[in-house]
């Protein structure tokens, strides 16, 4: 993998994005930004804050801002949020600024990789096994709509995927 300037991971929670994306960033020699943290870091607030004062939507409308700036810096390996492509406007930038990777993983090894971390808001209610699934149904199609390329993310490290994605990838 050579020549990449952007690129943007995306995919659901758990599917490893900010883990990966560290690592194929130092392996590409690109840097490493995460939307997910800049949304933090601009209000001050971690997310959990900030869909409990503001509502998904809220969230939804800074998200929507930092992708919008985020996907126009050069040299950069982007990790975004699971939610990123709920927005039209959101899959429009990504799908046309970049290279864009989505990471895979089965319903089951989300749940397991998000079990019992609390910093997730859409997974704090009774089920989040089932919104997990509901989320999946609703949102591969569309990570799919925008992939130029798809890796699965289920029996491999992040190391071994990182390493992957740098011979695979044209
Ligand atoms: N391939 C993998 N194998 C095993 N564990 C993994 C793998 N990828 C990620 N993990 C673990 O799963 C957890 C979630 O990973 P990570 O935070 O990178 O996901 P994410 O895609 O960025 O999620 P979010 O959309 O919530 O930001 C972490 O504890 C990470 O170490
Ligand atoms: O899947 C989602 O909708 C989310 C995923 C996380 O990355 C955060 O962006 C937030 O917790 C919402
Ligand atoms: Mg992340």
């Amino acid at each position: 993998m050579s020549n990449y300037n952007r690129v943007f991971l995306v995919g659901p929670m758990g599917a490893g994005k900010t883990t990966i994306g560290k690592l194929l960033a130092r392996g590409l020699k690109l840097g490493f930004a995460d939307s997910d943290s800049e949304i933090e870091s601009r209000t001050g607030a971690d997310i959990a804050w900030i869909f409990d004062v503001e509502g998904e939507e809220g969230f939804r409308n800074r998200e929507e801002s930092v992708i919008d700036e985020m996907t126009l810096l050069d040299h950069t390996v982007l990790a975004t949020g699971g939610g990123v492509v709920m927005r039209n406007a959101n899959r429009r930038v990504l799908a046309s600024r970049g290279f864009v990777i989505y990471l895979h993983a089965t319903l089951d090894e989300q749940i397991r990789r998000t079990r019992g971390d609390r910093s997730r808001p859409l997974l704090n209610g009774k089920d989040p096994e089932a919104t997990l699934r509901e989320l999946f149904a609703l949102r591969d199609p569309l990570y799919r709509e925008i992939a130029d390329h798809v890796i699965d993310t289920d029996s491999s490290s992040p190391k071994v995927i990182a390493q992957r994605l740098l011979a695979q990838l044209p």
